[in-house]
């Protein structure tokens, strides 16, 4: 099956204009059908060994997102007070989660016993199943981007209180909690470039032939 050249594109568009999203959520529902898309895409993200070590805890009443901002609330205090001076300012005035704003909220989970405990491409880092969530991760927020969805990844939280919040079993690694809905807009730029926190680095001197170098 060969990609046309519409279809690429329309791939670079999506890589291109995805976003982090905070502060635009819209309350309007996301339909049934249009989220199992999106978790039919993340479910074929690439996995080590065909693991498929994922799970997705769907999270929708306010009972369950009013505790996970507190989660939120506490770590992000935790966050602020690291930073010195007008870092720290900056940091305050930062808007880095959209928890009750959004109609939804998964968690992306990793099962490391899942399939047993020889997987194959796992055998020499065990981490390779960690990853293969993360994948899921893009893959669901890339989804989510073609659908008109915005996702924002929520990581200012302890994982205890993901695993007590949301009944996780213990051996069940939370990845991601990402927030989900539609928008009001789209932004061209990262919002922490936007807010010059960061800026993008330039690719080329990321690049390296042959040998890694440290570059000026
Ligand atoms: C693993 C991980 C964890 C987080 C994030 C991302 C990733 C990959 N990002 C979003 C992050 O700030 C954002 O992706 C970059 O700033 C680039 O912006 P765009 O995603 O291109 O809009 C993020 N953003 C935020 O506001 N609160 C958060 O807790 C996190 N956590």
């Amino acid at each position: 099956m060969k990609i046309t050249q519409a279809e690429r594109d329309a791939v670079y568009k999506t890589i291109f204009n995805r976003r982090d999203v905070r502060a635009e959520f819209k309350s309007d529902p996301i339909p049934d059908d249009v989220l199992k898309r999106i978790l039919t895409a993340a479910h074929h993200a690439p996995s080590v060994g065909f693991m498929q070590p994922w799970d997705f805890v769907i999270v929708r009443s306010d009972q369950t997102k009013l505790k996970l901002k507190q989660g939120f609330t506490q770590a992000n205090a935790e966050a602020e007070a690291l930073f010195e001076g007008d870092r720290k300012e900056q940091y305050s005035t930062l808007k880095l989660e959209g928890i009750l704003e959004a109609p939804i909220g998964i968690c992306v989970t990793c099962d490391r016993t899942r399939s047993g405990p020889l997987v194959l491409g796992r055998t020499t880092n065990l981490d390779m199943d960690l990853y293969s969530s993360v994948c899921a991760v893009q893959n669901l927020w890339l989804a989510a981007r073609a659908e008109n969805i915005g996702v924002g990844w929520v990581s200012i939280i302890h994982d205890d209180v993901l695993h007590q919040t949301l009944g996780i079993p213990k051996h069940i690694v939370p990845i991601a909690y990402l927030c989900l809905g539609y928008v009001s807009q789209f932004y061209d730029q990262p919002d922490l470039e936007r807010r010059d926190w960061l800026k993008r680095q330039n690719l080329d001197s990321l690049i390296h032939e042959e040998q890694w170098q440290a570059k000026l």
